[in-house]
């Protein structure tokens, strides 16, 4: 498969190419080798992009629901079929290993597909009983939706955005984040050979500026959101000062409470599946552990032995479970923060190092790193690291823990391990996060919403949740009785 797309950009079922829009390199993190090279959009291409989305929209919204089901589904399909290959065309852009690929990304995205092609022909309104007449409400589409996606699950990004617009009947450009453009062009061919409409699907590239271009366009009517705070805070703020609807999918520093009666063996377990899978790119991470004391040191011994066990290295390899960061960026990042730890006086207990990994020593590489001792106040145990970084701290009672858990601006996902039932869903009543975990961390499917509280987030996708965030209520009154004189 060559990686290499056609052209940068995908508007009305075809590849465009602009000759003179800022190059931008695509590198293969576990190398820093250069795999593709791609174009941002400028206005002409944005604006070009807008009136193809136009174009399709008019004929997709005018199709019935189970038309527009049946190609989602057909989308879907084909993104099984292919999957192996956007697996690697994925794990070659993120760095992302194979393991997690091979199910987290256009299989994800296909679930999305799936299950939103399923509702397509079952988004209805309601009917009210009124005076000589009645009133009913309908679910229409916004027009064009743009999408904005993050680097870390790219495919996945597109697809959760893709499946609701499309099933209410919008059209949507999305433009994937400018460090990993490769794998959401193939989303758009597959849309397309599935039966999309040309123009129903778009992909355009860039960087902020292009993002910033398309959100701001009058003729885009939704804007769904997802990467940082900063840049969120950014883009919601420029979308209302044009009363335009918003999605905001943005970052997290999730706590995870393992209380004194958990099994701690699976705390641990939840504790790395919520730090270090995608090398701790995930924006629901635990990074706050908050561990019992009377349990800590039960819980430190088993989180050394098994997270010393993950095998780092080519992600290309199936037996790699922890491939590199994305970029050197973000490499350069997450080491200032483990600086910062160490500075700050937090202890250092495993990791915060390179990875020695013979031929791949040009790779964004980074140790699993674990503090303890951390206090709430530190950065690393406040600010969102986006990387392997877990910082450990220990409690004494419920209220406490809760309280310190609260005791932030994210409000993304938690997670708590507890054998006692009550006491579990106690927490969970409390916790202040869209997402909460009771003896589990990180395991998501795409039928139960998902999305934050407080600076996390604005809408949800997936779930039924996500049909409100992608349509717009019409209220129509009925009048079957003639007129008595008004004056
Ligand atoms: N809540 C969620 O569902 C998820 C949230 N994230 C968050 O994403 C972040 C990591 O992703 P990054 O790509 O570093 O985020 P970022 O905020 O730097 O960029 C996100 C996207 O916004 C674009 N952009 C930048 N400036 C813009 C502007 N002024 N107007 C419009 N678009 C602009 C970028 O080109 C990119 O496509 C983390 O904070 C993470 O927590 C990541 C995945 C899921």
């Amino acid at each position: 498969m060559p990686i290499q797309p056609q052209a940068s950009h995908y508007i009305g079922g075809r590849y465009i190419e602009n000759e003179t829009g800022e190059p931008i390199d695509s590198r293969f993190p576990a190398t820093g080798e250069v795999i593709a090279t791609v174009r941002a959009a400028d206005a002409a291409i944005v604006d070009q992009a807008v009136a193809a989305a136009r174009k399709g929209y008019e004929e997709w919204s005018a199709m019935s629901g189970a038309d527009r089901g049946r190609v989602l589904c057909a989308a879907a399909r084909i993104l099984r079929d292919r999957n192996e290959e956007l697996a690697m065309l994925e794990t070659m852009d993120t760095g992302r290993p194979l393991q997690e690929t091979r199910v987290a990304d256009a299989a994800s995205a296909a679930d999305c597909l799936e299950f939103f092609g399923g509702m397509a022909d079952k988004i209805r309104g309601e009917q009210i009983s009124g005076e000589e007449g009645f009133i009913y409400t309908r679910r229409e589409p916004f027009g064009i939706c743009a999408g904005i996606g993050a680097w870390n699950y790219p495919i996945q990004n597109a697809g959760w955005k893709a499946a609701p617009a499309l099933a209410c009947g919008n059209a949507m450009i999305f433009k994937p984040s400018e460090t990993t453009p490769l794998s959401t062009l193939k989303l758009a061919e597959i849309l397309t050979e599935a039966g999309a409409p040309d123009g129903v699907f778009n992909v355009i590239q860039g960087r902020g500026k292009t993002g910033q271009l398309l959100a701001e366009h009058p003729g885009v009517e939704k804007v769904s959101f997802t990467g940082s705070v900063p840049t969120g805070l950014k883009v919601n703020a420029s979308a209302a000062s044009q009363l335009k609807h918003t999605t905001m999918e943005l970052g997290g520093k999730s706590p995870l409470i393992v209380y004194d009666d958990a099994d701690i063996e699976s705390a641990v377990i939840g504790a790395l599946l919520g730090n270090f899978y995608s090398t701790g790119q995930v924006c629901t991470n635990c990074t706050r552990v908050y561990v019992h004391e009377t349990v800590m040191d039960q819980f430190l011994a088993q989180l050394s032995e098994m997270t010393r066990r993950i095998r780092i290295g080519d992600p290309r390899d199936p037996e790699t479970q922890m491939g590199p960061l994305v970029s050197d960026t973000q490499l350069a990042a997450v080491m200032s923060y483990i600086e910062a730890g160490k500075a700050e006086g937090a202890h250092l207990f495993l990791g915060g190092g390179r990875p020695a990994l013979p031929g791949l020593e040009d790779g964004s590489f980074i140790e699993p790193t674990i503090f303890t001792g951390v206090r709430d106040e530190m950065r690393i145990a406040r600010e969102e690291i986006f990387g392997p970084v877990m910082c450990v701290m220990s409690f004494a009672g419920d209220e406490e823990v809760i309280e310190r858990a609260n005791n932030t601006a994210f409000g993304l996902a938690a997670g708590v391990f507890t054998k006692d039932l009550r006491r579990a869903h106690r927490t969970a009543d409390r916790l202040q996060a869209g997402i909460c975990w009771i003896n589990n961390f990180n395991v998501y499917t795409v039928q139960p919403p998902f999305g934050g509280f407080k600076k996390s987030g604005i809408g949800r996708e997936n779930g039924f949740a996500a049909i409100e965030y992608y349509s717009q209520v019409k209220t129509v009154f009925v009048h079957l009785e003639p007129l008595a004189p008004a004056y």
